[in-house]
């Protein structure tokens, strides 16, 4: 048997390989994490999740308290500039960083800094920023190095006034007006962001509606909700050129429009990190989204080379790099607890946030399936009137003759969080799930999840099924 350094080599601090890290360091084994960045967390940390959901709660709170009557009585409503805000961001950044070095440490996880790329299937040369190389070797080795924003090649991300998702952190100003172009996930959280914000965005999407995949009940509710912010919302757009000068931006669509802005954030997509990896040695080809293939153990051809977290393509998440992190490690080490994560929540957080789960009724509607649809809408929740989040939903679709549930679909305050109690009814085995548990359980009162009661006693009553 070879020996070598470590049985457990990751590259990338992310989600992705922390769950990897921490799961076979539980079981023993030797592991190294190396991260390019100074501090560990990942891209998640530092230019993705972590600020962009800090950065939106600091929004929500500014909106809160220039909006709410009681607020209003004792002071005028406040202006917060963009830099302000992302000292909230800054905070947390450094308490999530705190957090997870301790975590790697207390579990003796190697942490190394520096870029990896391979030099065979089991070594792997570490460049670290004094120019100083090492050569660590290992029995496996996990690719989790995440993405970073597309930058078209025509586009000059160098100029003061032209944002990708990650230097929109560095923004030192508040722009009046701000062109957002893309409106994926990404692009409809910061149109959400700075419109709070009071910044007069335009938001360009290239497809037909917003967020395709959602139900579309919840897509045109985010369509209107963000006009209702004064977000001017254009689809089926596609950029042209743009043009940079002192003043500003000028974006040209192919539609012949032509749009000014103070800046522009362009958000329309991202690339898988492997560029740096050198993966010929290892005789491994990225697809022209720099994005590995893996099979459901997260095994790539070679067979002592994982992938996990965004450098592997969809769903591109973090909630689903930590199941995928740990699960590669669990295969690896032939383990049981080997799961595939196909079947992930959507939790977007614009304003108002979104969540959903499970079949959409396009879907359902396309696959001939009978269902009914049960609503609880938040203005008619005692909780949301206490709160004054009263804008939003849940929405519950469900079979109409097993009245097994098929789809939750929420948006407004605390979806994220509600849409896990369904989601834990939905999993369970054929039968226990039923709309029916939410009128055959008490729920704390008064509470948003209780609008999973509302929503069903108004689904059930729908097909007459209430006094079953
Ligand atoms: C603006 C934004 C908001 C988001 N919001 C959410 C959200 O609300 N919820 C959600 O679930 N997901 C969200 N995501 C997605 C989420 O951030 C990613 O899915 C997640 O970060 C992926 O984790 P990962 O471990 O694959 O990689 P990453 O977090 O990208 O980390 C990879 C790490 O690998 C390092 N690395 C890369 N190459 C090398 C190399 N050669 N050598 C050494 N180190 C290297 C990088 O420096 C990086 O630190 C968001 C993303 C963005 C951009
Ligand atoms: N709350 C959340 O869960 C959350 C928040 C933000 C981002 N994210 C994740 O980040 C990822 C990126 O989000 P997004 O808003 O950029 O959009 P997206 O995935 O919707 O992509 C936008 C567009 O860019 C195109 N594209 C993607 N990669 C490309 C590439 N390398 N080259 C050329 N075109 C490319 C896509 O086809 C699409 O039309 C998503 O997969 C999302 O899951 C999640």
């Amino acid at each position: 048997m070879p020996s070598y350094d470590y049985d457990l080599l990751i590259i990338g601090s992310g989600p992705a390989g922390e769950g990897a890290a921490l799961h076979a360091a539980k079981l023993d084994q030797r592991v190294c994490m190396i991260e390019e960045q100074h501090f560990v967390g990942g891209n998640c940390t530092h230019k993705g999740t972590i600020p962009s959901k800090a950065l939106r709660q600091a929004v929500r709170r500014i909106i809160q308290f220039n909006t709410l009557p009681m607020f209003r009585d004792v002071d005028a409503p406040q202006i917060f500039g963009y830099p302000k805000v992302l000292k909230q961001a800054e905070r947390v950044i450094r308490k999530q960083v705190k957090l997870r070095t301790e975590m790697l440490a207390r579990n003796g996880v190697k942490v190394v800094t520096g870029v990896a790329s391979f030099v065979d299937a089991n070594t792997v040369d570490v460049a670290g920023e004094s120019g100083i190389e090492e050569k660590i070797s290992a029995k496996n080795v996990l690719i989790a190095t995440g993405s970073r924003p597309y930058h078209p090649a025509h586009m000059d991300f160098n100029h003061p006034r032209v944002f990708c998702s990650d230097s929109i952190l560095h923004l030192n100003n508040t722009p009046k007006t701000l062109i957002v172009y893309g409106a994926g996930v990404i692009g409809c959280e910061y149109a959400s962001i700075f419109a709070g914000l009071g910044v007069h965005v335009d938001l360009i999407n290239t497809r037909s509606s917003l967020l395709e995949f959602l139900d579309d009940e919840i897509s045109d509710a985010l369509g209107y909700h963000l006009r209702d912010m004064g977000v001017n919302v254009r689809h089926n757009e596609e950029e042209e050129r743009l043009e940079v000068d002192d003043d500003g931006v000028t974006l040209f669509l192919a539609s012949g429009k032509r749009l000014r802005g103070d800046a522009i954030l362009f958000c329309n997509g991202r690339t898988g990190n492997t560029s740096d990896l050198n993966l010929e040695a290892i005789g491994l080809k990225a697809n022209h989204r720099g994005q590995i293939s893996v099979d459901e153990s997260y095994r790539t051809e070679v067979e002592n080379i994982y992938g996990a977290g965004d450098v592997i393509g969809w769903p591109a998440l973090a909630s689903a790099a930590y199941d995928q992190g740990r699960s590669a490690a669990a295969a690896m080490l032939g383990g049981e607890q080997v799961r595939f994560v196909n079947d992930v929540p959507t939790g977007i957080y614009t304003l108002p946030e979104i969540s959903s789960i499970g079949k959409t009724e396009s879907e359902l509607t396309a696959a001939r399936i009978p269902y009914e649809v049960g609503r609880a809408f938040f203005k008619n929740i005692a909780r949301a009137q206490i709160t004054g989040d009263e804008v939003g939903m849940l929405k519950l679709l469900f079979h109409v003759d097993t009245l097994e549930i098929l789809g939750v679909h929420s948006f407004g305050a605390e979806s994220s969080e509600i849409i896990h109690i369904g989601q834990a009814v939905m999993n369970q085995p054929a039968g226990n799930n039923s709309i029916e548990y939410f009128v055959n359980s008490t729920f704390n009162y008064p509470t948003m999840a209780e609008a999973y009661r509302v929503a069903a006693l108004e689904g059930l009553e729908r097909v007459g099924r209430l006094n079953d």
